[in-house]
């Protein structure tokens, strides 16, 4: 296979988790300083596959038509078309638990910050460190380098990680995470998600943002192909501002089906698909898409921000409240 430029410091998870790549061409020459090893090296390494040279817009006409649909690569020429297409059937991405296979097996601390080279929100951020636990529905590292950059002690923990243990952790705010697959086929994590909300700030991301979806009594349902890429246009109705974002989903939240008090925060500009959700009674915020970027637009960091102003709040206020149950 020819060069493309593979950053290992850019890895976003523990392990590559892709079942394979197609691309329309593989430069021949490795140009950005940054470059660590050929793509074709990274692939081969971890077993995966990828093929080039293959006309992309030809498929992407075709899912723009049909919706999303299951590929098949193979090295076997001899399959006939009839197997191609049997293989395709024997596999599914509706009500399937995709998350476990993704997610840690046991708790861990998290300690890195953005490199203070690629650190873009030099504002400081002194003052108190709030302790957050970080589920790993699989999880973008760089949402955990975003928290640590606001200052935050995080403790990532499983999909499978009860409640109840995360509760006795006595943590200032929960982060639900990204991860893939039907939000519908892992009722556990929603049952999780329901015993921790109400009793301590909760932030959900992508997968996090459907799992408090569902939790709160909405529906999910599955797009005809997704929001896929780095300049998604997303409004956000409390300020007005639309942001620029990275996205990659294939669910979405119906916002028809939300239970009253339940607030749509964002919405994407490209279908009007509910792109981010607020609990104010149960101090719950979460969005659709990728504020932590990694590769794409940082317009929507202030949503960490967000994050860190509502744990505050909440700090503060038990404080009032404890201070106040003494006079
Ligand atoms: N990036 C994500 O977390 C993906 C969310 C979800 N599992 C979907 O595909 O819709």
């Amino acid at each position: 296979m020819g060069i493309l430029h593979v950053y290992t410091d850019d890895q976003e998870s523990r392990q590559c988790f892709l079942a394979g790549l197609v691309v329309r061409s593989l430069s021949i020459s490795t140009s950005n300083w940054r470059c660590a090893e050929t793509l074709g090296d990274y692939l081969a390494e971890r077993n995966i596959m990828g093929i080039y040279d293959i006309d992309t817009r030809v498929i992407t006409r075709r899912l723009r038509q049909d919706g999303s649909l299951i590929g098949v690569l193979s090295t076997e020429r001899t399959k006939t078309d009839e197997e191609l297409l049997e293989m395709s059937r024997s596999w599914d991405i509706v009500g399937v638990d995709l998350i476990s296979g993704v997610s840690c097996k046991a708790p861990h601390d998290w300690v890195d910050k953005t490199n203070t080279e690629w650190e873009f929100n030099s504002s400081k951020r002194g003052g108190e460190a709030f302790r957050v636990i970080a589920y790993d529905f699989g999880i973008k590292h760089n949402i955990l380098k975003r928290l640590a950059s606001y200052g935050c002690k995080i403790t990532v923990v499983p999909s499978t990680w009860p409640a109840s243990e995360t509760l006795k952790m006595k943590p200032d705010g929960v982060l639900f995470s990204n991860g893939p697959g039907d939000p519908s086929a892992v009722p556990y994590a929603v049952e999780t998600v329901k015993e921790i909300i109400g009793k301590v700030p909760a932030f959900g991301i992508c997968m996090g943002h459907q799992l408090l979806g569902l939790a709160l009594g909405g529906k999910t349902f599955k797009m005809k192909f997704g929001h896929h890429g780095g300049n998604h246009p997303v409004r956000n109705l409390c300020s007005g501002h639309v942001e620029i974002s990275a996205q990659n989903h294939n669910y979405a939240v119906d916002s028809s089906s939300l239970p009253e008090g339940v607030e749509v925060t964002h919405v994407n500009l490209n279908d009007g698909s509910c792109a981010g959700l607020a609990y104010p009674a149960q101090n719950i915020m979460s969005i659709q898409y990728h504020p932590e970027a990694s590769p794409g637009p940082h317009d929507s960091d202030y949503a960490f921000r967000e994050f860190i102003q509502l744990m505050k709040k909440v700090k503060v206020n038990s404080r009032v409240m404890a201070a106040l149950s003494f006079i």
